[in-house]
This record gives structure tokens, C-alpha cells and sequence, in this order.
């Protein structure tokens, strides 16, 4: 691990080019087994005695990991703005980001096919445990990824902020347990107030539409 430290706008650089810490790797080894089981179990056929069985595994396995201590992310949050965080205290702080961290179980995972200034594009397949209506992604899902979407074409250009105001249409179904597209990019800057834009393809439909505006911290603006 190496001693260098970074600020805010160093964060996602960071994240991409820093080596993954051996801790790190067993974190995300646990999470992708959890989210496959998610996925494998949900809805899952089984006889009595069967689903008994892995209920019995699955409550002894939580028994063993008890209620171990956990790190303060706000420790990491409070080096990073003043420009003493490590490149461990950067993968606390984006490793479990609820959408794409590889350390996080129920966060979906996301391939980054593009992070720039540009704009951001993902590649992603949502499984059975993301379903609302049958065969479609849940609204409140598509949601959750937009949040993510744009904030990560913020952190693609260097810049941070909190969401402010989301607006999403939806456009047509966005179906689950296929590869969809997640796109955005910053359209706009007004003092503290960023725009942007964004939505959701499946091929070439966009099932969804989004923009919103997110709001530099005082401290930075
Ligand atoms: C960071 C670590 C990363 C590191 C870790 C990575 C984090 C990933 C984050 C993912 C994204 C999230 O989920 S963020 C979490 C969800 N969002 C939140 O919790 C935000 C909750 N809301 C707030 O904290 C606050 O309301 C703010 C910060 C949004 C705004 O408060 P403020 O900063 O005091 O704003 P204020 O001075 O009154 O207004 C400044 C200007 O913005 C406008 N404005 C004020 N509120 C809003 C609003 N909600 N939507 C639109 N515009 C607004 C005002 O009209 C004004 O315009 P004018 O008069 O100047 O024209």
C-alpha cells in the first residue's frame, strides 16, 4: 500500500488506479457470494427439507460472524476534504457505494465502459431481486441507479456534490435479467448548482429519462 494521500476531487482517480488492498479482496469475495445467493434463492424451488437446511446454514453462518466492529466512514469522509486520505480510507469510502461497490451485498454491479468529463456509461444486469412489475426492474431501483449514475458523471469530472433534486420519466419497460445501459453527463454549472442528465437503454430504447441538480458542499464551492 502505497503512502500517498488525496483530496476531494483526486477521489474517483484514486479508486481507479490504486492497487485493490488484500483486505479488499476478501470483502469483495464475501459480498459476490452474498449477492449470489440473493439472486440464486430468491423465488427458488424447494421441498421443506431443503429450504430448511439452508435456512439452518444460513442462521448458523450469521451466528459466527457476530457483530464484529466497523469502521466510522465519516473519519474517511474528513481526511479526504482536507487532503490526508489514504488510498485505504478511498476504498472504505467507494468500495461500498450502494451501486457498483464490489464490497457492498446488495449493491448491483456495474461494468464502467466510459468515466470522463464526457459523461459516464455502464453496462449492468439486474437479477430477479430487483423485479417489480413481472419481467421489469422495480421503479424504485431504476431510481436508486439513476442517483448513482449521476453523481458518478460528477466524480467522472472531478467534482462532488449531494443530490439536490431528481427527476425521472419513465419511458417503457426496463427489463430485468438482460444487459441494460445506464448513461450521464454534466449539462451545467450555476454557482454551487450542477445539472445533469441521464438515463436508462436497453439496446437502442431508452426506457428511462432523468435530470437533476446536485449541489456542491459550501465548504467547496
Ligand atoms: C460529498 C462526499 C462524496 C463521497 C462519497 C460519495 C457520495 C455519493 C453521493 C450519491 C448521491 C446521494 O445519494 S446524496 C444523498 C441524498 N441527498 C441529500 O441527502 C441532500 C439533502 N439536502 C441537503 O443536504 C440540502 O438541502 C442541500 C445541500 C441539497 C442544499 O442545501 P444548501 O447547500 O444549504 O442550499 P442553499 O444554500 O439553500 O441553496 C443554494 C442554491 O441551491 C438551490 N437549492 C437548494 N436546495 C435545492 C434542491 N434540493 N434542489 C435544487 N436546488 C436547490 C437554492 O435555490 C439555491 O439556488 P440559487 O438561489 O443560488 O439559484
Amino acid at each position: 500500500m502505497s503512502n500517498k494521500t488525496f483530496g476531494p476531487f483526486e477521489l474517483q482517480k484514486a479508486y481507479n488506479n490504486e492497487p485493490v488492498p488484500a483486505d479488499f479482496v476478501e470483502r469483495r469475495r464475501i459480498s459476490a457470494a452474498m449477492q449470489t445467493l440473493a439472486e440464486r434463492l430468491i423465488r427458488a424451488e424447494g421441498d421443506i427439507d431443503t429450504l430448511s437446511g439452508w435456512a439452518d446454514q444460513l442462521e448458523a453462518l450469521v451466528a459466527t460472524v457476530g457483530e464484529p466492529d466497523r469502521r466510522d466512514t465519516r473519519a474517511a469522509n474528513r481526511k479526504l476534504f482536507t487532503g490526508s486520505a489514504t488510498a485505504e480510507d478511498i476504498f472504505h469510502m467507494m468500495d461500498y457505494d450502494p451501486v457498483g461497490g464490489p464490497s457492498n451485498p446488495i449493491a448491483p454491479q456495474v461494468e464502467w465502459l466510459q468515466e470522463d468529463q464526457n459523461g459516464i456509461e455502464g453496462a449492468l444486469r439486474l437479477g430477479l431481486q430487483y423485479q417489480g412489475p413481472p419481467g421489469r426492474v422495480h421503479g424504485g431501483v431504476i431510481a436508486w441507479l439513476l442517483d448513482a449514475a449521476l453523481s458518478r458523471a460528477l466524480h467522472a469530472a472531478f467534482r462532488l456534490g449531494v443530490t439536490g433534486t431528481l427527476n425521472i420519466r419513465y419511458l417503457a419497460a426496463t427489463p430485468i435479467e438482460d444487459t441494460i445501459h445506464c448513461r450521464a453527463r454534466i449539462t451545467g454549472q450555476e454557482g454551487r448548482k450542477i445539472f445533469v442528465e441521464g438515463g436508462i437503454w436497453h439496446g437502442d430504447t431508452q426506457t428511462v429519462s432523468a435530470e437533476g441538480i446536485w449541489l456542491t458542499p459550501k465548504s467547496l464551492g
